[in-house]
């Protein structure tokens, strides 16, 4: 390693941080962002990835998706799902400054209002929507498309709106130009009786809609958690990349007094070109490593489920039972369909002529098709696809389920979805050029184009765990420790159990909903066949094969650190102002805390998360 570079991690060590956050990802620079706005305070922030400023790669909208699986990607994969036949899932996540911001597919969306109040039902103040609109706002800077975009692709959010914020640091914006199947999308559905939302932003995105992207359209360029740092980057905030957190310090505290935390955050260990290091917090650590990654940094402090941590030969410093469980994520099932091969489409880029005319004409005006990203999008309740008949059956179902489970508040609150008054997105469908479906692999000589229907359920009964394991090449007398190096157990249980069984019910209904928009005009006008299912499937059993083997995850991982609300430690991680039960001067800001899924892509969620954290830091400061 440099010299140079050894000095960095040596210097960043010695400072005394007032906070010292670990992961730069979506929330943690939000958050560091916004704590360092107070000069008198110093930030520190540790990244395992590497800044990624001027990567194309990263900040053209159309190379979406080309990072998955290199470096800047922590590549995790799932263990063997026995109701998706036994696959293995991979599992992106951002290895990089910015983390799964710099990574994603951009869309820029939120969740129905009565998601967010969910998490105040359970217990956690100021967390409704009517709370969270605020922060929602103050993260993003929304810029109202030309005329001419407005009635080509019908982007309906056009002037200054009390739901959209006009000067954050993530900028958000219609893409210039659309896959040309987007001018399909909203006929067909509004032909099946689905109406265009015209506020999809508003608290409610049932309906038919055109996307929004995490987009600033004067540089053409991603918008991402990156954003958050200037120009000019704050002074008093001091950022360490490639380096590898390994567990924060917790020093016991011999006399506790006034009902405090036997246990007080002091620092973080953490490893930077094979030394370790020690950095010192005089406030707070604070943990935004994500919804795998924060559970794992605390299981390594100590801090979890004692069975787990003995398991793994970590002493336990806190028995906290839910730290890695609650994981809940969106599962997606892609179909596939052949589609007039004339359509421009992305794919058209391995073509290197087409490649360099696309680059061309995206640095002359920022259009073309490299400015296209996902964009034809529906979120829709289930009495709008599936029989009552089939509903009736899920909702005493789930009444079976409560009945065992009496005491879980979260299941009471997913068991409401079935009642027929529900008018929440339980279903998402994105119709996009191209094959989104990884177990297909066309043979892509024969001059066949593709397009994808891709289904996406939002509010999963499902629910997994992600752990910490012993290394166990050494044998299981071994004393090996785990370390953040070794990828933690996801087993997300997709589909498995009676939980799972109303997912997958849910989901061969959304399936079969897929197929009959796509034989709806005008959409069917340009779909010549399936592909993927090869001919249409229909019958139950077949769906739910199919939908076994193709199930895939749409990287919406949450819920690891939940926040507990009533059940404080006996239902979640951090309590409702985020900090970790049992542990003074520790919190977790990222996609772990929220307790429940939303009906929306996270991201903008978790920035309104970060935003609201910083609030609630700067306000315990004052108090403390
Ligand atoms: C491929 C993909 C597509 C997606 N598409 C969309 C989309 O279109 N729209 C949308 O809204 N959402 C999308 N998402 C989800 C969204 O990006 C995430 O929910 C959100 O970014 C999570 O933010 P976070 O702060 O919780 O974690 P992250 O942004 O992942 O940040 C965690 C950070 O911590 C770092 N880190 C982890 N462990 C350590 C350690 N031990 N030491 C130091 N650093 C560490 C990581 O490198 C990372 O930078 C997508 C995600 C992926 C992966």
């Amino acid at each position: 390693m440099a010299q140079s570079e050894l000095s960095q991690a040596e210097q960043f060590a010695k400072r005394q941080f007032d906070f010292v956050i670990v992961g730069g990802g979506t929330a943690g620079l939000a958050v560091a962002a916004r704590l360092a706005e107070n000069a008198s305070l110093t930030v520190g922030v540790l990244e395992a990835g590497e800044r990624a400023d001027g990567n194309d790669q990263i900040n053209i909208p159309a190379f979406s998706g080309r990072p998955l699986g290199g470096p800047l990607d922590w590549h995790f994969k799932t263990e063997p799902q026995g109701a998706l036949a036994g696959r293995e899932l991979v599992w992106n996540r951002g290895k990089v400054l910015g983390g799964s911001s710099a990574l994603n597919y951009m869309v820029w969306n939120r969740g129905c209002k009565e998601d967010y109040d969910a998490w105040e039902e359970l217990g956690n103040p100021g967390w409704g929507w009517e709370s969270l609109l605020p922060y929602f706002k103050k993260s993003e800077t929304f810029h109202p498309p030309p005329a001419s975009h407005r009635d080509k692709y019908q982007s309906t959010y056009n002037s200054p709106s009390p739901f959209l914020g006009d000067s954050g640091p993530i900028h958000v914006s219609y893409t210039a130009d659309y896959s040309p199947t987007h001018a399909y999308w909203h006929a067909t559905l509004n032909s099946l009786g689905i109406e265009t939302n015209r506020g999809h932003l508003n608290g409610s995105n049932v309906g038919v809609w055109t996307n929004i992207s995490a987009l600033n359209p004067e540089s053409g360029g991603r918008s991402y958690a990156a954003h958050y740092l200037g120009p000019p980057p704050p002074a008093n905030l001091h950022i360490l990349t490639g380096a590898l957190a390994q567990e924060v310090v917790l020093e016991q505290q011999h006399q506790q007094q006034g009902g405090k935390s036997e246990w007080t955050a002091t620092g973080v260990k953490f490893s930077h070109g094979g030394q370790t290091f020690t950095v010192s917090a005089k406030r707070e650590v604070i943990l935004s490593a994500g919804a795998i990654q924060s559970p794992q940094l605390l299981e390594l402090s100590g801090v979890g489920r004692a069975e787990v941590l003995a398991a793994a030969g970590i002493p336990v410093k806190v028995d906290s039972p839910n730290v890695g469980e609650n994981l809940r994520d969106h599962p997606m099932t892609p179909l596939v369909f052949e589609v007039d091969p004339t359509m421009a489409q992305i794919e058209d880029l391995l073509d290197e002529s087409v490649l360099a005319a696309a680059l061309e004409q995206y640095r002359r005006d920022r259009t073309g098709l490299l400015t296209i990203l996902p964009s034809a999008m529906s979120y829709l309740p289930f009495s709008q696809f599936t029989p009552q008949a089939v509903l009736n059956d899920m909702q005493a179902k789930s009444k079976e389920l409560l009945a065992h489970f009496s005491s879980d508040e979260k299941l009471i609150i997913l068991s409401r979805q079935f009642s027929p008054e529900t008018k929440l997105g339980q279903m998402e469908y994105v119709f996009e050029l191209g094959n989104w479906n990884p177990t297909f692999q066309p043979d892509r000589s024969d001059g066949k184009r593709y397009c994808s229907m891709v289904v996406i359920l939002q509010y999963p009964f499902s629910k997994g765990s992600v752990h910490i394991r012993r290394p166990d090449s050494d044998g299981p007398e071994s004393d090996a420790k785990p370390t953040a190096s070794l990828p933690p157990v996801i087993d997300p249980q997709y589909y498995a159990g009676p939980h799972g069984e109303l997912d997958l019910e849910a989901m061969v209904h959304g399936v079969r909903f897929g197929q009959e928009i796509c034989r709806t005009k005008p959409v069917a006008d340009i779909i010549r066949g399936p592909a993927h299912p090869s001919k249409p499937v229909t019958n139950e059993e077949e769906v739910r094969a199919w939908v076994a083997q193709n199930t895939i995850t749409c990287w919406h991982p949450i819920g690891t650190c939940a926040m507990g609300g009533s059940g404080g430690k006996a239902a979640g991680v951090v309590d409702s102002r985020l900090r970790v039960y049992g542990v003074e001067g520790l919190r977790v800001v990222d996609a772990s805390v929220m307790p429940l899924h939303i009906s929306a892509h996270p991201q903008a969620t978790v920035y309104a998360i970060a935003e609201k954290a910083a609030d609630m830091i700067r306000e315990d400061m004052l108090v403390s």
